[in-house]
């Protein structure tokens, strides 16, 4: 019996051998491996928001065609661990691996409230997402994708970009959300899809007792309820729907054979015909991927698409030698087209007011970090542009340009520092007022500060350069430390509030007041980014400062489109992962149909 065993394991390790030895023998006889010989009908730049949603909508709906996406990042599987927990969006977005590791330039500008004097905003982390699924692998799920308004200001730019209003928006949004709200009514029904990649859904737990007590506080200041941020109206107090990341792109694998998705492939620069070089046709692009430069190839009737993000097209664009002529020959490199590359950086500036619960309760701020990162309520309302606490009316304006949150994620550095020292006892309940300016006046800009691509561009933030940034900012954080101070927040939970005039700071330059010139020190020394940047590759007329036309086409190219963050006009008054995800449906079906006329 065994000693049959025993031959039956030397035929197998036999015919094993075999089959090995036949490998490495056809092996030898394969074609080598041809660098001419890759080529895609479309080229992908970038496996974020933008990137997946679009290789998923070109794969599912141009018939015949094959796509290559490069992402510079790692597949997100490497922080799956991490992604899956709850809260942990504020330490995945620092893990170095998937990050790209971005500071902002220090600036130094005039004060707004006392002109004769010099302030600074110091230069700050500015995360961006490098890995499969970009910035939606690390983003903090609020699901707010701005107002008609903004839209319909893209859309007023000239008769041909009307593909932009809010309407033909709002189809995309519906196309690419997967809403999981049990019994939507009618009204809900208008504004939301069920069918799409991007999954959003409310809270599955109850509303927590803090929670109850916070939207007790805004009701009785006067501010409105409102049900869906996402609907007719914007402004009031509610909770969030929170969002996954574009599920799609790993989904339909029948399809998905046809998308090569490279990771660790980063793109150093587009391929142009040389031999018609003042077409500027692209043809391809370089990369660089397992220790060497590769390049890629578009088929005749094929397209370079940018997915970057809005750093990184930018870039990509200028070390093309697509971008303004002074700092592209400052960097050496030829300038093929000039264009405002980079110029218009707009972002959504983030002040936040921390607090602290002194009477620990059985359910207590803990408990948001169960869902949705803890950022369960959401107060909506007009900025004062005096720097005074909103009133009524503000609160009721249909125009809404301020987005403040509730949270447990300390954004403070003095107070996090002391949160994750050994010092601080377990039962330390700390919650944030985050404060939000979502419609901006100042306008930042990237300068490309070498031609090598691994460095980062210089990044000027440029917050609050225009007055009214700074006084909407400055009333909405005074409408913060009035509302912890209100009971029951102030009585039952005993809610103090942190950094104004105690160890982890002193602002007050008068007793408990701060005056406007202190509220200036603290906005711009405490200032953070809310992770929106966008605009860089503007969506305009050449003339108005434009990068790409209403297609998405790069001006003075051939075969080149940007489509992501970067190709907004104007930030949306919201958050802006699912805009970008509608700009990657709608630029989905504007490539099809320019494909399918080739
Ligand atoms: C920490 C954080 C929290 C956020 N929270 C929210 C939120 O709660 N709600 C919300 O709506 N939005 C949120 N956002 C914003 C939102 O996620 C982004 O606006 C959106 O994901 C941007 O999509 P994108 O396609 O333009 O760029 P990205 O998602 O940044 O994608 C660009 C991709 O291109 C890759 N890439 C760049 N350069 C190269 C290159 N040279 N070669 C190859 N690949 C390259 C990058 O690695 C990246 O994967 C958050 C963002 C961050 C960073």
């Amino acid at each position: 019996m065994i000693e049959s065993d025993n031959k039956n394991i030397k035929a197998i390790n036999a015919e094993i051998r075999n089959l090995w030895s036949e490998s490495i023998h056809c092996r030898d006889q394969r074609q080598k491996f041809n660098e001419a010989d890759e080529i895609y009908d479309f080229i992908i730049i970038g496996a974020g928001t933008a990137g997946c949603v679009l290789a998923r909508e070109l794969i599912y709906n141009v018939p015949n065609v094959n796509i290559l996406v490069l992402e510079a990042g790692p597949p997100n599987t490497l922080i799956n661990d991490k992604m899956r927990l709850p809260c942990t969006f504020s330490t995945v977005y620092r893990a170095s691996e998937i990050d790209w590791g971005y500071i902002t330039e220090d600036q130094t500008m005039s004060s707004i409230v006392e002109p004769k004097k010099e302030v600074l905003n110091k230069g700050i982390t500015y995360p961006r997402g490098k890995v499969i699924w970009g910035c939606s692998t690390v983003n903090g799920m609020i699901y707010i994708r701005g107002q008609k308004a903004d839209y319909d200001s893209w859309a007023a730019q000239g008769p041909e970009y009307k593909i932009w209003d809010y309407d033909h928006c709002l189809e995309a949004f519906k196309a690419v959300e997967k809403n999981a709200r049990k019994n939507p009514d009618e009204e809900f029904k208008k504004y939301h899809g069920y069918d799409g990649l991007l999954h959003v859904q409310d809270s599955p737990f109850d509303t927590y007792e803090i929670t109850k007590d916070f939207m007790k506080v805004v009701e009785d200041l006067g501010v409105p309820y409102n049900k869906d941020f996402n609907g007719a109206r914007q402004n009031g107090f509610g909770k969030y729907q929170a969002l996954g990341p574009p599920y799609g792109l790993a989904g339909g694998v029948a399809k998905i054979v046809a998308v090569n998705v490279k990771s660790f492939a980063h793109v150093l620069s587009i391929i142009w015909d040389e031999e018609r070089k003042d077409d500027n046709i692209a043809i391809g692009v370089k990369y660089f991927y397992d220790g060497g430069v590769h390049r890629a190839f578009i088929a005749p009737k094929g397209e370079v698409i940018i997915c970057g993000g809005a750093i990184n097209s930018a870039q990509i664009l200028m070390l093309s030698g697509i971008g303004p002529k002074d700092n592209l020959e400052a960097n050496n490199i030829k300038v093929r087209k000039e264009l405002p590359v980079g110029r218009n950086l707009q972002d959504h500036p983030l002040c936040t007011v921390t607090g602290k619960i002194s009477i620990p309760n059985n359910i207590s701020t803990s408990q948001f970090h169960s869902w949705c990162n803890g950022l369960k309520l959401g107060i909506i309302y007009k900025g004062n542009d005096k720097g005074k606490i909103p009133s009524r009316e503000e609160f009721h304006d249909e125009h809404p340009d301020i987005q403040s949150y509730v949270s447990t994620i300390v954004f403070d550095p003095v107070i996090n520092e002391y949160v994750n020292s050994k010092q601080c006892p377990p039962n330390f309940e700390p919650v944030t007022m985050i404060s939000v300016l979502n419609l901006p006046s100042s306008v930042g800009h990237l300068e490309l500060c070498s031609s090598n691509s691994f460095m980062q561009p210089k990044i000027f933030l440029n917050y609050y350069e225009k007055p009214d940034d700074l006084y909407r900012m400055m009333s909405s954080l005074k409408l913060s430390r009035e509302i912890l101070k209100q009971p029951p927040l102030s009585t039952v939970w005993g809610v103090k509030e942190l950094g104004f005039n105690d160890e982890f700071g002193k602002w007050c330059s008068v007793d408990e007041e701060m005056s406007d010139e202190d509220w200036e020190r603290y906005i711009r020394g405490k200032s953070y980014t809310s992770f929106h940047p966008c605009g860089t590759v503007k969506m305009a007329p050449e003339s108005q400062g434009g990068c790409v036309n209403h297609r998405l086409q790069v001006y003075g190219t051939k075969n080149l489109r940007v489509v992501d963050a970067s190709i907004f006009p104007i930030v949306p008054n919201g958050n802006t992962n699912a805009p970008v995800a509608m700009a990657a449906w709608r630029a989905s079906r504007i490539i099809k149909e320019d494909y399918l006329k080739k």
